[in-house]
């Protein structure tokens, strides 16, 4: 099985403060199409490891970051902003904590975002994922008049709607109703597989991520050592290279 996503040597710190914090990631793998939960308590830097992955901020130093092809520390390294844009707007689609969708556009438009973003229009898949995600009646609203749950739909819509290789969600059932936390996360799932696109989704319930079927990686965290850094790990065996 070959990568996706493969990540050696990882890391990120946050020094200028009060409480200062460092993310590490000896090793980690996601082969294409797999599903994974990433868990840990708050504050563990689930939201900042995911943020590096959707290519939106650069490690602070690694030994090695490739994603789809594509060696991503050397674009950090010789500031290939266009590049990482490019690669973030064609194969990446993210599912926020909470909000995230524009007011001013009706949810068939939120929808379509990521597909004028990565210039592949298709109106139809807009159409079909608004009907699997039972959103359909809803297309021509603002997101102002949904549900919350409505909206965390569309917002999951959203992330699929240009066919990413991979789909990042940020604690997506955060700010939906504890009943319908379980769907959410089983029906990300679920598109996802269907469209063949590999998920991480960061939770802090990890009962509730395995219920829905994900594997869970748990991070291990550290209390501040001496030198005052609180240390979160993620790590992960490598996969096997296909023969
Ligand atoms: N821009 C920043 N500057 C300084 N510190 C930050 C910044 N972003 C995050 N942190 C700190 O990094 C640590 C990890 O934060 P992060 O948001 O990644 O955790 P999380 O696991 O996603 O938390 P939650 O489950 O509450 O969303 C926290 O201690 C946080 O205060």
């Amino acid at each position: 099985m070959t990568a996706l996503l493969s990540l050696r040597g990882l890391h990120k710190a946050y020094r200028g403060d009060a409480a200062p914090f460092a993310l590490e990631v000896p090793e980690f793998d996601l082969a294409a199409g797999e599903a994974l939960a990433l868990a840990g308590p708050s504050g563990s830097g689930k939201s900042t490891l995911l943020m590096m992955l959707a290519l939106a901020s650069p490690p602070d130093t690694a030994e090695g970051f490739g994603f789809a092809g594509q060696d991503v520390l050397r674009l950090w390294r010789e500031g290939r902003r266009d590049a990482l844009a490019g690669l973030r707007a064609g194969k990446i689609g993210v599912v926020p904590q909470t909000g995230g969708l524009l007011p001013y556009l009706s949810v068939a438009g939120n929808i379509a975002l990521t597909q004028r973003i990565a210039g592949r229009p298709d109106p139809a898949r807009v159409l079909t994922l608004a009907e699997e995600l039972g959103i359909g009646a809803q297309l021509g609203k603002r997101p102002a008049a949904l549900s919350v749950g409505q909206r965390q739909r569309v917002a999951i819509a959203r992330a699929l709607a240009h066919r990413p290789a991979l789909v990042l969600a940020d604690e997506p059932t955060a700010s939906v109703h504890p009943e319908l936390a379980d769907a959410v996360l089983a029906l990300l799932k679920r598109e996802c597989a269907e469209a063949g696109a590999a998920l991480l989704v960061a939770t802090h319930d990890p009962e509730r991520a395995a219920r829905a079927g994900y594997p869970v990686l748990a991070c291990v965290t550290h209390a501040p050592g001496e030198d005052g850094v609180a240390r979160s790990v993620f790590t992960r065996a490598p996969l096997a290279e296909a023969a």
